[in-house]
């Protein structure tokens, strides 16, 4: 079968490639996009996929996996982000946070103007941050691997995410090596044999994997491969930029929420969190930890605007 009839099998809607090769079609003089001929991207998430596609395939071209096994030797050691979680969670009895480094994003436009990503890592940190998150993807959120590299290098402690489109097993790679304690695996982009490769890649480079739900389908999935232990509720549809908390807690209700606890997963509550009333909604609904960016990466001190999300300083 081929790839994306295998995603689609398993009720993946994006396709990993543009299915019949660059949407521009050169015809004498004139140049034109043909609509709905399968060469345009149905929605945001899609268009981010196939960039991110070509992206990694010239990036590979540049640093094979070959270089990539040798700068490993040098990289960082891998720290423990379940750890860290569970240990803020059971230090304030809240869900522990992993507070996101973003500049900007597709649905948002630009969050912050001045943005220094050392700066504003050392502020969560301070403000009682467990674990950060760290954006990557240039094109559309304005992160870099530099910002990734940066924070690593500065001596923060909280055990970093990846925050990337991850499309290929290379790309685990590359992330350890820049520093990274853990990755995203986004359920609606790769199909289970790529997550259960991928998960055992991590295991190998010691990165923890955060693998990315929306739907009930998708979790169900999920919970059908062996040896995930760190599960995220998207509560923002990527593909619509709906965004809806109730999300976490209607995927958290009954069967699944039961599998959950009897396995010890810890499970993320993933955006759109902005007061205390939706962190106390989102942790009676069974999440021990939170992954929160817009909220406190606006604030002109994103350490204070963790205490405000939260309703009480969590740093202490
Ligand atoms: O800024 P928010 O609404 O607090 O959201 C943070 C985080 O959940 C969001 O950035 C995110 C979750 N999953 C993703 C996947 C790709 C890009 C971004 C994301």
């Amino acid at each position: 079968m081929l790839q994306n009839e295998v995603a689609s099998s398993q009720g993946i809607r994006i396709r990993r490639r543009p299915p019949s090769g660059p949407p521009l079609h050169y015809v004498g003089p004139f140049e034109f996009r043909l609509q709905n001929e399968g060469n345009t991207p149905r929605n945001i998430l899609e268009e981010i996929v196939w960039n991110k596609d070509k992206e990694v395939s010239h990036l590979k071209e540049r640093k094979p996996l070959i270089s990539l096994k040798k700068a490993l030797e040098n990289a960082p050691p891998a720290r423990n982000f379940i750890g860290a979680l569970r240990a803020a969670n059971e230090r304030t009895g809240l869900p522990g946070l992993i507070a996101e480094v973003k500049k900007a994003s597709p649905s948002r436009g630009i969050l912050r103007e001045n943005f220094d990503p050392v700066e504003i890592a050392q502020s969560y940190e301070k403000g009682g941050a467990a674990c950060l998150s760290v954006l990557t993807d240039e094109k559309y959120f304005k992160g870099s691997f530099e910002n990734l590299e940066a924070i690593r290098k500065a001596g923060v402690k909280c055990p970093l995410l990846c925050k990337e489109f991850i499309v290929d097993a290379w790309q685990l790679y590359y992330a350890r090596t820049k520093g990274a304690d853990a990755v995203l695996l986004i359920a609606a982009v790769l199909p289970d044999l790529d997550i259960k490769y991928m998960i055992k890649i991590c295991k190998l480079l010691g990165l923890t994997a955060l693998v990315e739900v929306h739907d009930e389908r998708e979790f169900d999935r999920v919970l059908a491969i062996e040896g995930i232990e760190l599960i995220g509720i998207n509560n923002r549809n990527l593909e619509t930029f709906e965004l809806d908390i109730s999300i976490t807690k209607k995927l958290l209700e009954g069967e699944r929420g039961k599998i959950i606890r009897e396995r010890d997963i810890i499970m993320v509550g993933e955006s759109g969190l902005f007061t205390p009333e939706d962190i106390a909604y989102v942790q009676e609904a069974g999440v021990r930890a939170v992954l929160v960016g817009e909220s406190i990466v606006k604030q002109s001190d994103p350490g204070k605007g963790i205490s405000s999300l939260f309703g009480k300083d969590i740093s202490i």
